[in-house]
């Protein structure tokens, strides 16, 4: 691994379900992402957008090409070695929250702290209301996520995806449940967490106005990239 490396690269990335007729989700994949950009993936229902964030975050396996984080070819690691990967180095955002319901919206940011277990339990919650407060909820700290708005909710599960200060934030649809304000808002949150942390941003999002707000697009159709 160098410093120099992106932060994720795909290279010729293949995901193909067998059987009878073998269905190919992605196919020959080329993408780097470096630090500090934000990238929008669009194309039609589908085209297989999903089906590469999933590759990307190492939540599904490729059957051919490699994914490498942060220079790190990930193709011959362990499930375990995946799962460390994700938990320190990976945000992930879905179109829905996944928020515990039973938790507060401080102990869902504070749990993922907890796992990665390199802060105290003292400045775990610390740094969970430190995240909630950059996405201006501190007010809703001790609430339960039912108890907030759909866009307030979208934010607590960004603060969540914060938690381990990943390098690498994978969205899919993550403001398909927004009203087209809120969406905007969402985005440029994004935005700004590429420009101001350095963060890498993938998005996957079927609407191409709010792809426009990220730094670049990738077209996706039938599991390929277009131009
Ligand atoms: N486990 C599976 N079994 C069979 N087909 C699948 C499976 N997973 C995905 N597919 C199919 O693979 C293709 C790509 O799916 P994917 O969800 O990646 O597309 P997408 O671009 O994210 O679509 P959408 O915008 O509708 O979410 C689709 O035709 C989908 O139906």
């Amino acid at each position: 691994m160098t410093s120099s490396a992106p932060r994720v690269e795909a290279r010729t990335l293949t995901r193909e379900l067998p059987g009878p007729v073998p269905v190919t989700l992605v196919r020959d994949i080329d993408l780097v992402v470096e630090p500090g950009e934000f990238v929008a993936v669009t194309g039609p229902s589908g085209s297989g957008k999903s089906s590469l964030l999933y590759l990307l975050g190492l939540l599904d396996a490729p059957t051919g090409g490699s994914v490498l984080i942060q220079g790190e070819e990930t193709s011959g690691l362990s499930p375990d070695q995946w799962a460390a990967i994700r938990l320190a180095r990976i945000g992930f955002v879905f179109q829905f929250h996944f928020l515990l319901p039973e938790f507060s919206c401080l102990a869902n940011v504070e749990i993922p702290i907890r796992r990665l277990g390199r802060l105290s339990t003292a400045q775990a919650r610390e740094r969970a209301a430190m995240l909630l407060d950059s996405m201006e909820l501190a007010d809703h700290a001790g609430k339960l996520p039912e108890q907030l708005s759909g866009g307030q909710r979208q934010r607590v599960a960004i603060a969540r995806a914060l938690a381990n200060d990943p390098p690498l934030i994978l969205a899919d649809e993550p403001t398909g449940n927004l009203d087209t304000r809120t969406a905007h808002m969402v985005f440029d949150l994004f935005g700004k967490l590429a420009r101001e942390q350095g963060r890498s941003i993938v998005v996957v999002t079927h609407d191409s106005d709010l792809a426009q707000l990220a730094d670049r697009r990738i077209h996706l159709v039938d599991g390929r990239i277009v131009p």
